[in-house]
């Protein structure tokens, strides 16, 4: 049995792939209504199209453009009914050859037990108006014969049956759907974890395409299984909604004809036609007992009065665009107060009162415990307060009363199972009609979710080299040469650049060091270097390029060039878990080998401090964000001993964050260190440079192998480099070796490095 279909990690292929290797169309814009139509128009235009509301100026005039806050519902108005179609063309059919080709067999045999599911409840009420009809005839003639309790009791019996039978097959069908749902659930979450991981940092800082992976994560989110995961719909909800149609059209044959013929003759009297004399009735009657659900759904169509919250049967609310500010701001709060690495700033600064405080307006608001004057204001309208009216006030309940009219009209007329079976049904039908149309509105905003997800799928990493143009990197054996000319660097967002005109060569094999004041932009420069991010495009004054080995950055693979190179962040992540995991990372090939990993540590000088660990290796790391041994993250734990886990000090994570770049220093041409030492003692910052010119010669020919790139506060390391940068206000004001710095009457080099050696 298959469940899961094979996904290799770096394919985009599908069981239907077209849609998902659609590239990414450039800078999402406004669209009109009409070009929404066209087939041409990306599904991320038509996306980004639905989420625009337009604000009238304050003199009428002028019209804003803002975006919907991700999650927001859309208004069921023309263009988003229009956009929803061209999405759902464009999709709908996609995702459900998608879904149902994980499965074939499993989903179609889940589709047709949820429509049998649809109609067992008639069989139930006509099983059981059966009995009931044999009851009374019991009761009513007072025959106690054996031959009519006979007849009861078997009635009884087939009834014990029919329900026995009845959850064999719920056991099965919810079987079936688990398997089903659980490799759904798991594919899509697979497809958004492959791209987001696929997606560079220049793209995921993009505000648009945060916002289509929040949305996108929203679809995912809703393959809960339980039909209601995240006031969404999922398309395993649309077979649920099969169902209730089934249901629907069932209770619908049973209300026109158990009023009137007996519960054992129902079928054939409605197939009789109307030829009785109650016929005429009908039709309107059923209007009475469909009255409230159509004005539910009528009522559906209007706008919400603000922090008012629809009523379905799941109770799940869609946020509004306040709403949803508010709930992301509660979630906020609330991350924080759970989160270990804040403790010690929250004990410190006192921020417990602002984050509950924080937390506890955005909460009720969300809650509808508390609405500001504002938002109720602007948010009552005629059509608000009518919709409030039909579904809050339950004006539409009182209209229940005419669904009792029937009784009354046929109560003499009738067996008391049929009426039993009537009321029954009108139960049953309007509970489905209900949760039908809660599902066509939570149905409604998950087309715009689930076009996010096709969106987002289409997204192509930024860093990519143009198609064609692709070169793949050629190691010489003799380390990166590295020219950069006029580069600037611009964070997005941001007006003024960060780099400025950035120029400098160092050659194959050479060792830089990058030093100057704070903020002047040492780590933006690595980053560039490192193909994390990229720098801003030539302007007509410069010709801005990176040449790596000669070759222009841009056509290299960031993939393939990351893995000519080795890399120490001045931030490093430190994972909560083993020693191993957090040095084998560097080098996912020899993770699980101990010989790699051992070597790279006690290169970093972290080897005694493996070795005194309790589980060596194996010992698993706590990490919340502190100099660890000095503050325990649970002090009634002992957390040392009783939980297994072993916090560091700064310095002793240091070494481990450089143990897991020497992880992969043999085969990288370039080691790039930002801040390799900030946090180390004298001996073992004297060391760490002795090893890194280990690493880098060749142990025969003693020839260097690698360049080598070290940004650092700690100038006596600087000496000994073959070229040093200076950097100030995001470019580079002197370039040299250290004598050469030194011997200039105005160097700030020389005076730093006299201010600190
Ligand atoms: N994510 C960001 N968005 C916008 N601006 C940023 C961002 N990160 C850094 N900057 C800006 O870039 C400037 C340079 O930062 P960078 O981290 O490169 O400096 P640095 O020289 O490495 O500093 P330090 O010596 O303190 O580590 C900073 O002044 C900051 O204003």
């Amino acid at each position: 049995m298959r469940i899961f279909p094979p996904t290799p990690f770096n394919s985009m292929s599908s069981p239907s792939g077209d849609l998902l290797s659609k590239p990414f169309l450039g800078e999402p814009h406004v669209i009109s209504d009409s070009h929404a139509q066209q087939s041409a128009v990306s599904l991320f235009e038509v996306w980004n199209a639905s989420r625009q509301t337009a604000v009238t100026g304050e003199e009428g005039k002028d019209a804003n453009h803002y975006h919907l806050q991700p999650g927001s519902p859309r208004k069921c108005n023309l263009l988003n009914i229009s956009l929803a179609i061209t999405i759902l063309q464009q999709t709908f059919l996609d995702m459900l050859l998608l879904l149902w080709g994980l499965n074939p067999v499993r989903t179609t045999v889940l589709i047709f037990l949820t429509l049998v599911r649809g109609v067992l409840p008639a069989f139930r009420g006509y099983s059981q108006a059966l009995i009931l009809d044999e009851l009374q005839v019991v009761v009513t003639s007072g025959d106690y014969a054996s031959a009519r309790l006979g007849r009861l009791v078997r009635l009884i019996l087939r009834e014990c049956c029919r329900m026995l039978a009845e959850s064999l097959f719920d056991t099965f069908a919810n079987h079936n759907e688990n398997i089903v749902h659980s490799s759904m659930r798991f594919y899509v979450e697979q497809r958004q974890l492959e791209q987001r991981l696929r997606l560079d940092v220049p793209t995921l800082s993009d505000l648009t395409v945060r916002d289509v992976l929040h949305e996108s994560d929203l679809f995912v989110r809703s393959f809960t299984g339980l039909g209601f995961g995240f006031g969404l719909f999922s398309p395993l909800d649309l077979v649920r909604a099969l169902s209730s149609v089934a249901e629907l059209v069932s209770q619908l044959i049973i209300l026109y004809s158990a009023s009137r013929v007996s519960s054992s003759a129902f079928f054939t009297g409605f197939f009789a036609g109307p030829s009785d004399n109650h016929s005429v009735t009908h039709l309107p009657l059923l209007g009475a007992v469909l009255l409230p659900s159509l004005l539910s759904f009528i009522a559906s169509f209007l706008p919400r009065l603000p922090f008012s919250y629809t009523n379905c049967s799941t109770g799940d609310a869609l946020y509004s665009s306040a709403e949803a500010r508010e709930a992301e701001r509660a979630e906020r709060m609330r991350s924080m107060a759970h989160a270990e690495p804040f403790r010690a700033e929250i004990a410190l600064f006192g921020l417990a009162p602002w984050i509950l405080d924080s937390w506890s307006v955005a909460r009720k608001r969300i809650l509808g415990l508390e609405v500001q004057q504002g938002d109720l204001y602007s948010g009552i309208t005629l059509g608000a307060g009518l919709r409030w009216l039909l579904t809050q006030a339950n004006v539409s309940e009182m209209l229940v009363l005419l669904q009792n009219l029937p009784f009354f009209i046929y109560s003499s007329t009738t067996s008391l199972g049929s009426l039993a079976l009537y009321r029954n049904s009108v139960h049953s039908l309007l509970f489905n009609v209900r949760s039908l149309i809660c599902s066509f509105e939570r149905a409604f905003q998950s087309i715009f979710y689930m076009g996010a997800f096709f969106a987002a799928m289409t997204i192509e990493p930024r860093l990519n080299p143009e198609p064609g143009r692709a070169v793949k990197y050629e190691s010489t054996g003799k380390g990166m040469k590295i020219e950069a000319r006029h580069i600037s660097y611009t964070y997005p967002g941001s007006t003024k650049p960060t780099l400025k005109d950035v120029s400098f060569t160092v050659e194959a094999g050479e060792t830089l060091v990058v030093v100057g004041y704070n903020g002047s932009g040492k780590t933006t420069l690595s980053n560039v270097l490192l193909r994390i991010f990229d720098f801003d495009a030539p302007s007509p004054d410069t010709s801005a390029q990176l040449l790596i080995n000669n070759i222009d950055i841009r056509r290299i693979a960031p993939a393939d060039y990351h893995r000519h190179v080795t890399a120490l962040f001045q931030v490093f992540s430190k994972l909560n878990t083993t020693v191993r995991e957090n040095v084998g990372i560097g080098e996912l090939r020899s993770q699980f080998r101990d010989h790699p990993i051992r070597e790279a540590a006690a290169r970093a000088g972290a080897g005694r401090l493996i070795n005194s660990l309790p589980r060596g290796l194996d010992t698993n790391l706590d990490c919340v964000g502190l100099g660890m041994n000095a503050i325990n993250p649970n002090p009634f734990m002992g957390g040392n001993s009783d939980s297994g886990r072993q916090g560091l000090s700064g310095g002793e994570w240091q070494r481990v964050a450089i143990s897991r770049a020497f992880m992969r220093a043999q085969s990288a041409d370039l080691l790039l260190l930002d801040e390799p030492t900030s946090h180390l003692d004298a001996h073992a910052q004297n060391n760490v440079f002795e090893t890194i010119e280990s690493i880098c010669r060749d142990p025969v020919t003693g020839k260097r192998t690698k360049t080598v790139i070290i940004i650092t506060h700690q100038l006596s390391i600087a000496k000994r480099a073959d070229k040093i940068a200076m950097f100030e206000n995001g470019t580079i004001t002197e370039f040299g070796t250290h004598e050469e710095l030194m011997s200039r009457a105005d160097s700030h080099y020389a005076s730093l490095y006299r201010a600190t050696v």
